[in-house]
């Protein structure tokens, strides 16, 4: 993977990076790169904890590690002492970049937890021969290569919307495999992105990685410091720009930001489900939206809605990528026929090789949470997460339908609804929600539903509440909501 050092020295434009030094990259990369090289004279494999806020850093950290053929850990700056704890105990890093909360996760660590691998004999790593690198433009083989010490294996974090700190195991492979579904699918020679979303985490990583790939051009500003003085001066109708849905809900409330937003070649949406009133509004005001749909194992989206379908009114999570398939299955593992609805599987070239440090073996296909349907065209549906199925009075039910025609109501700002155990129904329907001002009326909001949903789809009990408790994907956490919820109930008998 040496060849990367040399790609990222010669074959990428100066002015690639928007608004950072590329020279400053190439030689905080170089120097990250020989300090590893020195390390891997003593130990065959080192494991980095990437933890880093600082965008030149960072990327040259990265790929410095990519090039030696390390094992990278993408963290994230902002986690708590616990999440660090699991990490470090999960980890063991030789090398710890960055900065950030992990000084908080280190006690245990440091009391002998880790330092296990101090007996490593020296394997160094011989220049080029012994690896077997490909240049970035190659075709990547069906299969990803086990993982090997010739090879950077870059761990994703995943934690959904509670609990453990996963890491999906990717390698070059599996995220270049990502970026040529990409390229293909939209039919672009090079793809210029403009990165809104954290760069540890499989969203932001995966638009450094198509620009970098294909030579395309990449902006980077965190999210919370968007400020449109600060953005106009980039000319964005050749760029992609991935949001979550609660980013593109913020830039849709102003109007500058909204017309800025419009000027983008496509505006990719993902990490969480979005809601219908959302994509109407984005609609309204010709966003040339692109709803994916794609997790952190299989390095971002696999199925994504084209703009031009989204604008002539198009609902679904769109075609899938040519690196990747879906197949839709029952419990029994069957595969079903088109428009039935099922389990959602996957095989992708992009696919993760397991969770660190488990490889998934003789695995012919990966299950998501997820069921949906294709249609007949080939366009992915999803109707809603299995675990967040609520039973109730033996109907099922999936929130996300309550939930949209709920926010049709525009008298919630945010809405969650889950299933509380109930003696009488199995699970009460219970909506957690955030009301939009003081006059919200449930009884309003419940007259509206009346009409739209049938009488078991309205929730039995309503809880309002400052905020629901979403990470910065937006993801929900639903776990604590539980909660919240059961609480809440209990106060009231
Ligand atoms: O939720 C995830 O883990 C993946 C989400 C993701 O990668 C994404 C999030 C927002 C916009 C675009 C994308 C994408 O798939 O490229």
């Amino acid at each position: 993977m040496e060849r990367l050092l040399d790609y990222l020295n010669n074959h990428i434009q100066n002015d690639w990076l928007i608004n950072y030094n590329s020279h400053q990259l190439q030689e905080l990369t170089q120097e990250l790169y020989l300090e590893l090289a020195q390390l891997l004279k003593y130990k065959s494999t080192v494991k980095i904890i990437l933890s880093e806020r600082e965008t030149v850093k960072f990327l040259a950290s990265f790929i410095a590690a990519c090039a030696a053929n390390c094992s990278v850990f993408l963290c994230n700056p902002d986690w708590g002492k616990q999440e660090w704890q699991q990490v470090f105990n999960l980890v063991q890093p030789d090398i710890i970049w960055g900065i950030g909360n992990w000084e908080l996760g280190i006690e245990n660590w440091e009391l002998g937890i880790g330092n296990g691998e101090q007996n490593s004999t020296s394997s160094p790593l011989s220049p080029s021969s012994s690896s077997s690198p490909s240049s970035p433009s190659s075709p990547s083989s069906p299969h990803s290569p086990l993982p090997t010490p010739y090879s950077p294996l870059i761990m994703i974090p995943t934690g959904g919307s509670s609990g453990q700190i996963k890491f999906a195991i990717h390698t070059w492979e599996t995220l270049k495999a990502s970026v040529q579904g990409f390229v293909e699918y939209f039919q672009l020679k090079q793809v210029n992105s403009f990165c809104v979303l954290p760069l540890y985490h499989v969203s932001g990583l995966m638009q450094f990685m198509r620009s970098f790939l294909t030579g395309g051009k990449l902006a980077i500003i965190p999210f919370k410091t968007l400020d449109i003085s600060q953005i106009s001066n980039i000319q964005t109708s050749d760029f992609f720009i991935s949001l979550v849905p609660t980013q593109l809900q913020r830039l849709l409330q102003n109007p500058e930001l909204t017309n800025w937003l419009a000027q983008f070649k496509t505006v990719l949406l993902g990490g969480a489900p979005a809601w219908h009133e959302l994509l109407e509004k984005a609609r309204f005001n010709r966003i040339q939206l692109a709803p994916t749909y794609g997790m952190t194992e299989t390095a971002s989206q696999i199925a994504t809605l084209k703009p031009d379908d989204f604008l002539n009114g198009k609902i679904s999570s769109g075609q899938i990528l040519p690196h990747a398939k879906i197949i839709i299955r029952n419990q029994q593992g069957q595969v079903l026929n088109y428009n039935q609805i099922g389990n959602i599987t996957i095989q992708a070239k992009s696919l993760a090789l397991g969770y660190y440090p488990q490889t998934w073996n003789n695995q012919d296909y990966f299950q998501v949470d997820d069921l949906g349907f294709l249609d007949e065209q080939g366009y992915l549906n999803i109707v809603g997460r299995n675990s967040d199925k609520i039973i109730t009075g033996g109907e099922n039910i999936y929130p996300i339908e309550i939930e949209s025609a709920i926010r049709e109501t525009q008298m919630v700002a945010d809405i969650c609804v889950i299933g509380i155990p109930d003696q009488h129904w199995g699970q009460a329907l219970t909506a957690l929600y955030v009301p939009n001002n003081s006059n919200t009326s449930i009884i309003e909001i419940q007259t509206q539903l009346y009409n739209k949903l049938s009488k078991f789809k309205i929730p039995k009990h309503w809880i309002p509440l400052p905020n629901l408790p979403r990470n910065t994907q937006g993801k929900i956490n639903r776990q604590q909501l539980q909660q919240i919820a059961t609480e809440y109930l209990q106060n009231l008998s």
